[in-house]
């Protein structure tokens, strides 16, 4: 500990391979962009609550005056490296050993590695996922399962993409002069210093993904990060490369204002679907004329969606950026060949819609999908790595479409049900450690969570909120719920899951989250001082 530099504090054990990404240099440069842009990132939180209190009064958003000039210039984003240019089929994941082996060696032509939505952010996952990636970069990552299978990298594997944090989360196990350091700002600054210069040696770059922002000032923080990141590890500025999620309502209002805040940086924008129906939700969530369906009637089809896919495809090509199409929760389904078919061709008729729309490639969820997603590319882009030049002038996007919510119904009890079974499963297993599960034949990830647990809590208190047999849910009917739940999982699981899981406390959570009177900012803001 007395190695750390001045003003810094960990509060979590470190082990000797531990001890090798935390290393005085590495932690000096967390430091350095913490007092740089601590203040900064609390007045942008401090924004969103009060943006929320202007939508609590019934404002509505709108695409912004005071940058007009922005979305009516004429600019571009800088010149794509050569490896961000085709993006086709891009794979996802935590940042767990094998899984990351075997996204590489997934035939995807990118991979985007999380810190985020599919990762439980405890110590050990973030450290060791910052070990599993500078071996990665290094091409020596390896790993032998149980049954003595070895893993290890092919000579040709996806482009690497890192996603950081959001701006909402801490890394509590450090401080700096008695704050915690920002979640996102520890995850870049420990892999740009650690990597960086080693990835452009190899003729790649430190590439990210930047997650959950909901204005341009957030998305000019970063890139003010980046700058200061890179003037400290010695590296020439613009190699860093982000591809922006929009992921929610407030940031569809300005993707031209991102991408120009970013253009020296900037790899894109993706249309991040899930997070993006969870915060429709949260930001209406008091609007009495605001009531969303159930979640499985929330498609890419329905008519904010759509807006929303098509103004992304709209404005990245205009900025000679890519867009990158969001990611189907289906997922391949071992032991019944008839789902299996109809989870592959609802994932197919997923990219054959977004390569149609003009997105330039699109997530998938596992390794079994690669090669169908890559396939529907290739038919509309043939040998061309991507569509950047389709310009989509045809369509208009009005604020009313962005925020035409429908639809409204149906509410049924299987739909209130199912929401709250995954949001307790969702919940036990990232207090477990795993942020990524499947359950009942879908990928469950944070967002997806959210847009579970906000539905349960908003239909109790919207008039809309009321099931299709005439039913008005309530935070009665939603606790009588829970216990029958909870049976249904054990039986699924099984006693030792059940039991190893740890579900009844994620039920208490679910519970409180879902029927108190406060609406948790995001769900794993509670679930963090837990684990
Ligand atoms: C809203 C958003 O933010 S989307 C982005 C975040 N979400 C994601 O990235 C989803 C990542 N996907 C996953 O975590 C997993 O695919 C799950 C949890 C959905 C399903 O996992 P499983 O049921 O374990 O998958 P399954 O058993 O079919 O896996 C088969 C093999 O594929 C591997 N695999 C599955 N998904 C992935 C992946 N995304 N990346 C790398 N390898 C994977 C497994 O590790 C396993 O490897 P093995 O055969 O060598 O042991
Ligand atoms: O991060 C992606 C999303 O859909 O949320
Ligand atoms: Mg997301």
């Amino acid at each position: 500990m007395s190695q750390l530099p001045q003003g810094v504090v960990i509060n979590a054990p470190v082990s000797p391979e531990f001890a090798e990404i935390l290393t005085p240099e590495a932690l000096a440069l967390v430091a350095k962009l913490h007092r740089a842009f601590e203040g900064r990132r609390q007045e942008l939180l401090a924004r969103r609550v009060l943006r929320q209190q202007e939508l609590d009064a019934g404002k509505r958003p709108d695409f912004l005056a005071e940058t007009k000039h922005i979305r009516e210039g004429d600019w571009t984003i800088a010149p794509l490296p050569a490896d961000l240019a085709c993006r086709r089929a891009e794979i996802t994941g935590p940042v767990e050993r094998k899984m990351i082996i075997n996204a590489l060696n997934s035939g995807a032509d990118s991979y985007m590695t999380d810190f985020e939505d599919s990762n439980t952010p405890n110590w050990d996952n973030q450290i060791q996922g910052q070990i599993n990636l500078k071996q990665a970069v290094r091409r020596t990552l390896s790993f032998r399962n149980e049954a003595g299978k070895e893993y290890k990298l092919n000579d040709k594997i996806a482009t690497l993409i890192v996603r950081p944090r959001g701006w909402h989360l801490d890394e509590k196990h450090v401080t700096v002069d008695g704050q915690r350091v920002s979640g996102g700002i520890f995850d870049l600054a420990l892999f740009v210093f650690h990597n960086a210069k080693e990835q452009l040696a190899r003729g790649t770059g430190p590439y990210f993904y930047l997650p959950k922002m909901e204005s341009h000032l957030e998305a000019r923080l970063w890139n003010d990060i980046f700058i200061l990141a890179q003037e400290e590890v010695g590296i020439p500025r613009g190699t860093i490369r982000a591809t922006v999620l929009i992921e929610t309502i407030l940031a569809a209002f300005e993707m031209d204002e991102i991408l120009y805040e970013l253009r020296e940086h900037s790899s894109g924008l993706n249309a991040g679907r899930w997070d993006y129906i969870f915060s429709c939700i949260k930001k209406f969530k008091t609007d009495k004329d605001f009531c969303l369906a159930n979640r499985a009637q929330i498609t890419m089809t329905v008519p904010f969606m759509r807006a929303y896919a098509l103004n992304l495809v709209k404005t990245c090509h205009k900025r000679n950026a890519p867009a990158i199409g969001g990611m189907s929760a289906l997922i391949p389904i071992k032991n019944d060949p008839v789902a299996n078919e109809k989870a592959l061709a609802a994932v197919r008729a997923d990219k054959t819609r977004d390569a149609g729309d003009g997105f330039d490639g699109g997530w998938v969820a596992h390794p079994g999908l690669v090669a169908l997603a890559m396939e529907e590319w290739v038919k509309v882009l043939g040998d061309r790595p991507n569509q950047i030049s389709k310009q989509r002038d045809d369509v208009t996007t009005a604020a009313a479409d962005l925020l035409n919510f429908q639809p409204e119904q149906p509410i049924t009890e299987a739909g209130l049900r199912m929401n709250i079974d995954v949001g307790i499963q969702y919940l036990g297993s990232w207090l477990s450690g795993n942020g990524c599960v499947p359950i009942h034949n879908l990928m469950e990830d944070a967002a997806t969570a959210e847009i579970s647990r906000s539905q349960v809590w908003q239909w109790i208190r919207s008039t809309k909120g009321v099931l299709d047999d005439g039913r008005k849910v309530t935070a009665d009917m939603v606790r009588g719920l829970i216990a029958p739940v909870l049976e249904d999982i054990r039986k699924e699981h099984g006693d030792a899951t059940y039991h190893r899981i740890p579900y009844a406390r994620a039920a208490e959570i679910f519970e409180k989250m879902s029927t108190s009177e406060d609406f948790a900012e995001f769900l794993t803001l509670p679930l963090y001082e837990e684990i």
